[in-house]
């Protein structure tokens, strides 16, 4: 028989909730209190979900509580009073529907950095970001598109809200002064979406080079610009990965390891004990097939194996639109509440965040995640 569960006062929960909110670890709660990090994360899992935000659809891994909570849930209540003082009926749904639309990030002014943005998703990206107030440096090694990109979406925003700059992100002298232009054009980088990839089977070094290397060096570009604790303005940090950095796929073993290892660096990043001083969020983006310029080449090519078989697949249940990847992207910047977030896009399912749960495992429960379904 195993030893018996020990029960816990209310006070004493409730000290736990909030020495945790304050930072202390998980592991560090157990030795305090003389009980197994199991029970304490049970406890701090039922006050999670008795917490659970109006960012729906997200649970939250991270201890994270800012003044933009404060903020929200100050504007909150002042409506539902006013709600209330008006004799409107108030359903759970609508006050989260309210409350999403407060607290969504405010695009307006922000600053955003976006490798690949000449064509494609990235082209898709930029468009929405700048409908919705944002500016923007995009680069790309594309210089003729990129360029051609540029003009366009110059003459539709405005000449001073968008901008490109060549650069090749395999090469690290390039993807830094791309970085730093961002930095000098646009003052500061407030959002950094990682996008720029390729796919073929036949060049392993060089899909590493840019789907993987590429994205670690932005990202910690990033990190060090944004960081909080090093005098940055915190920010969000946006990598694009794939279904295939979930899952495996005959067609693109080298593709799928690719975007394997920006799935777990990113979301490894995420659960940084020090998040909350950095003031930075990570998220993964992971898009099924959409109909860019990458997809029909990759077709028309010897760049992956099988690839009859990926035609007649996309022959018989169609194919994303950019569109619908890049407004995935927003969403997923706006949601304040959701570092380490997975966000996948699909034709068959549209956008769902993959669920992950805080786990105990040796004794490291702050530091490991499991997803669920
Ligand atoms: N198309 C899909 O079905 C699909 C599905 C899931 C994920 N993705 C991912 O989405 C991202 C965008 O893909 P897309 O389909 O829009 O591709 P795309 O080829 O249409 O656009 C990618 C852009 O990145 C640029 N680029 C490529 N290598 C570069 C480099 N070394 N330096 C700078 N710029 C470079 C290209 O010139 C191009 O403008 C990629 O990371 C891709 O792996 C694509
Ligand atoms: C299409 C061939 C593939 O091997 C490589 C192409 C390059 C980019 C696309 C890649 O990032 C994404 C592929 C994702 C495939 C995922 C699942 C498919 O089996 C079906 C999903 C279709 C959907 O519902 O969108």
């Amino acid at each position: 028989m195993g030893p018996k569960k020990k029960m816990m006062s209310i006070e004493l929960k409730s000290e736990i909730v909030e020495k945790h909110e304050q930072g202390v670890r998980v592991i560090d709660l157990a030795r305090m209190y003389g009980c197994s990090t199991s029970m304490i994360c049970s406890e701090l899992k039922q006050e999670l979900i008795k917490g659970t935000t109006p960012a729906r659809g997200v649970t939250i891994i991270s201890k994270l509580r800012t003044s933009l909570h404060e903020k929200m849930e100050k504007l909150l209540i002042v409506w539902v009073t006013e709600k209330q003082l008006q004799g409107g009926t108030l359903t759970q749904s609508i006050m989260w529907e309210k409350a999403r639309a407060i607290y969504v990030m405010d695009l307006r002014g922000k600053s955003v950095f976006l490798t690949g943005g000449a064509r494609g998703l990235g082209r898709g990206i930029v468009e929405e970001l700048l409908s919705l107030g944002a500016k923007v440096l995009f680069c790309d090694v594309n210089v003729e598109q990129g360029r051609v990109t540029e003009v366009e979406l110059q003459k539709q925003y405005g000449a001073d809200v968008v901008f490109f700059q060549e650069a090749d992100v395999s090469d690290e002298e390039q993807h830094k002064a791309a970085f730093a232009a961002a930095v000098s054009k646009l003052g500061v980088v407030d959002i950094c979406v990682n996008n720029a990839g390729i796919s073929d089977e036949n060049s392993w070094e060089k899909v590493l080079e840019v789907n993987t290397g590429a994205y670690i060096r932005g990202s910690l570009l990033a990190l060090k610009h944004m960081r909080r604790d090093l005098g940055g303005c915190g920010g969000v940090i946006i990598n694009v990965a794939s279904l295939l950095g979930l899952m495996p796929m005959a067609t693109s073993p080298v593709y799928a390891a690719s975007k394997h290892a920006v799935v777990g660096f990113t979301t490894s990043w995420a659960m940084s004990p020090d998040q909350k001083e950095h003031g930075v969020r990570w998220c993964c983006l992971c898009p099924g097939i959409f109909n860019s310029e990458l997809l029909q080449e990759t077709l028309n090519s010897n760049r992956v194996y099988h690839v009859q078989d990926v035609q007649q697949y996309l022959q018989d249940h169609g194919v994303m639109p950019v569109s619908q990847v890049a407004q995935a992207v927003i969403k997923l910047i706006q949601d304040p509440d959701n570092n380490g977030a997975i966000l996948e896009v699909s034709l068959a399912k549209g956008a769902r965040y993959r669920r992950r749960q805080i786990v105990d495992r040796d004794g490291v429960s702050d530091l490991v995640v499991v997803d669920t379904y």
